[in-house]
């Protein structure tokens, strides 16, 4: 069973998504957006630590290692967990786009339980833009890139300028942000698309 709500079907004026073109190269890591991300980012110790490769056209794969400590049920990964790594996958998408956006919507199908241990091998792809709106699919399957299918979600994601997270975010995180040394992540975290 597939679960795609009318909200995430986009409308008929929508359009192909078009790769900025100074994103990274297919093969290339695309780094983190922010050191203290959840999902990305390599200065979190209770992080996801999911490292994304750009693909071709707006498309992305990307490897998350289910540990101890995402457990829901005994020794099977916590759904909401694999939710927030395809959350990250997708999101990841928006660097190809340079655009910076948020999710507004995310569809999850948990389709067979994911042991710990398992590396979720996930591919994501942006299908279509309307206006701020970008919608994108993905799927997780373990054993390898090829191997059964176990998670996939469909999503909405919405432009925002730089002003969403300086006016919702915290000072403190935000200033931190700004100080980063990382040149590369600054300039992912602040660049938007003209
Ligand atoms: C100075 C420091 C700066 C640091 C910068 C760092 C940048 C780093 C780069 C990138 C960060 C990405 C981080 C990745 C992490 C993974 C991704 C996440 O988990 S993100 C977190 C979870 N998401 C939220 O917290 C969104 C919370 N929601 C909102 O803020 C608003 O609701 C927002 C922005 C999504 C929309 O609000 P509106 O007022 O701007 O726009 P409206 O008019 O409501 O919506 C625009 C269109 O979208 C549709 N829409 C909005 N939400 C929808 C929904 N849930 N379902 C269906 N359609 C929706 C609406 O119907 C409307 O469509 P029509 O233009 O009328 O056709």
């Amino acid at each position: 069973m597939r679960g795609t709500s009318a909200a995430l079907q986009p409308p008929a004026d929508a359009t192909a998504p078009v790769r900025h073109p100074e994103a990274p190269a297919p093969g290339e890591l695309l780094g983190a957006h922010y050191g203290q991300c959840f999902g990305c980012g390599g200065e979190q110790p209770h992080g996801l630590h999911l490292e994304a490769r750009a693909g071709e056209g707006v498309s992305l794969t990307a490897e998350f290692t289910v540990k101890i400590a995402h457990q829901g049920a005994p020794g099977l990964a916590h759904g909401g967990i694999l939710a927030s790594a395809l959350d990250e996958a997708l999101g990841s998408l928006n660097w190809l786009l340079r655009t910076i956006a948020v999710t507004g919507r995310l569809e999850t199908d948990f389709v067979r339980p994911v042991p710990v241990d398992a590396v979720l091998h996930l591919q994501a792809e942006v299908t279509a833009v309307a206006g701020r709106k970008i919608y994108a699919t993905a799927t997780g399957r373990i054993g390898g890139p090829d191997g059964p299918l176990a998670v996939r979600a469909d999503a909405l994601f919405i432009e925002v300028k730089v002003d969403h997270f300086i006016d919702h975010g915290r000072q403190e995180e935000i200033q931190a942000a700004m100080d980063d040394p990382d040149q590369f992540r600054r300039a992912r975290a602040f660049e938007v698309n003209p």
